[in-house]
């Protein structure tokens, strides 16, 4: 079943949950809806549910309009953080209640529902505990019995709202690899609430980023990990460090010192790289200068933090565990990999007022004067 979301928003009074949304979510997908808390995902994912109704906007089923059909109508299955079994009912009872209360000319006969659970629970893997009551059950138990409760009813879609989020690291890790197992043997179209990036790069089809009720960008792991579309994007997945630089001369520059990146671009902007992405530089070229002003061990490596430029901007890389850079005062790097975002005018305008209080000239184009240059440099 394809899902469409177009130009959805949402107020809750004054309160814009969500602002002017348009998604696809294609049959079969399995979607991580991503984003700090209070950017919208749950809403996003109960208005999907039909638990809530958009401001303005169309939530599509196929081709078929859903926003004014109640929750009954959409055939989704829906689970939460806190798996919200029947304390009362075992777990054969929980997973049959979905169709054990639908009106009787669509309910199957009694024996038939029951061969249904089993099924569900075998594939939940909890065949033998179909007797017990939620209390008798770990956390991921009872978030599994959840899960095929959800399922037992053939939802169209399938929403799950940090369905994890309750449970400790490790059955948290356990119950992602099974879920996609699930997800690809079941085929359903799959919406899922997280705030935790590691759980979504590794399940999702396709991952949606929002941020303050906006979809900041779209795509897959690959994509949104490698190519984000903005700085909120690069800040909130994976680790991130970041330089305020000038671009100009075909390179960038940081404080009125050459970097030895290249860039034909000429302007401010905010450079990004991730800790790991760098490579030591001892040859004497142009690259950034670091003093080390901690270091820790970080399980295979270790991270240092950096103060770098005369700004002295705060940034982290990663060295060998074994590397003599670690019991030096400076390092000198380069990143192997880094993102330019042009930086929003605000911006511009307090780095234009310190570069003048600083006497720092920054490379306005191929004609500009010489730079200063900052101790202790690599170049
Ligand atoms: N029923 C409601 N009444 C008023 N405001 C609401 C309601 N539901 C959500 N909001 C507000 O809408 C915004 C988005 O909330 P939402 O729950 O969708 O965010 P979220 O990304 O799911 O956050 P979290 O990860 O903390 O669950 C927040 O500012 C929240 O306070």
């Amino acid at each position: 079943m394809d899902l469409g979301i177009q130009n959805v928003s949402k107020a809750f009074g004054a309160t814009a949950a969500l602002r002017d949304i348009s998604l696809a979510i294609h049959a079969g997908e399995l979607i991580a809806l991503l984003g700090p808390s209070g950017s919208g995902k749950t809403t996003l994912l109960r208005l999907i549910a039909g638990l809530e109704s958009p401001t303005a906007g169309q939530v599509f089923f196929g081709d078929e309009e859903a926003s004014g059909k109640p929750i009954q109508q959409r055939q989704v299955g829906f689970v939460f953080q806190h798996y919200a079994l029947f304390r009362h009912m075992t777990v054969l009872e929980n997973v049959s209640f979905g169709l054990s209360v639908r009106p009787r000319e669509s309910r199957p006969p009694k024996r038939e529902i029951e061969m249904r659970a089993m099924d569900l629970i075998n594939m939940v893997q909890l065949t033998g505990l179909e007797r017990r009551y939620p209390a008798q059950l770990s956390g991921g138990q009872r978030q599994r019995v959840a899960l095929a409760r959800a399922m037992a009813i053939e939802p169209k879609v399938l929403l799950l709202d940090e369905p994890f989020g309750a449970l400790d690291a490790q059955v948290r890790k356990d119950l992602r690899h099974w879920l996609r197992e699930i997800h690809d043997r079941t085929g359903h179209t799959t919406v899922f609430v997280t705030h935790d990036q590691e759980e979504a790069l590794e399940l999702a089809d396709r991952v949606v980023v929002m941020n303050e009720g906006q979809i900041e960008q779209v795509g897959s792991p690959d994509e949104v990990y490698d190519h984000p579309a903005a700085p909120f994007v690069h800040r909130f997945i994976g680790e991130a460090s970041e330089l305020p630089v000038h671009l100009g001369q075909g390179q960038i520059w940081l404080g009125g010192q050459p970097t030895g990146l290249a860039s034909d671009q000429i302007g401010l902007a905010l450079l990004f790289f991730r800790p790991h992405q760098i490579e030591l530089v001892d040859d004497g070229s142009p690259c950034l200068v670091g003093k080390i002003i901690a270091s820790r061990r970080m399980a295979g490596t270790r991270r240092l933090d950096l103060l770098v430029g005369s700004g002295g901007h705060h940034v982290e890389v990663d060295v060998p565990i074994d590397h003599p850079a670690g019991q030096q005062d400076m390092l000198t790097f380069r990143p192997k990999v880094w993102t330019l975002f042009p930086e929003n005018e605000d911006e511009a305008g307090v780095r234009r007022k310190e570069a003048r209080e600083a006497r720092v000239v920054y490379p306005r184009n191929r004609s500009a004067g010489p730079l200063r240059q900052y101790e202790p440099s690599c170049s």
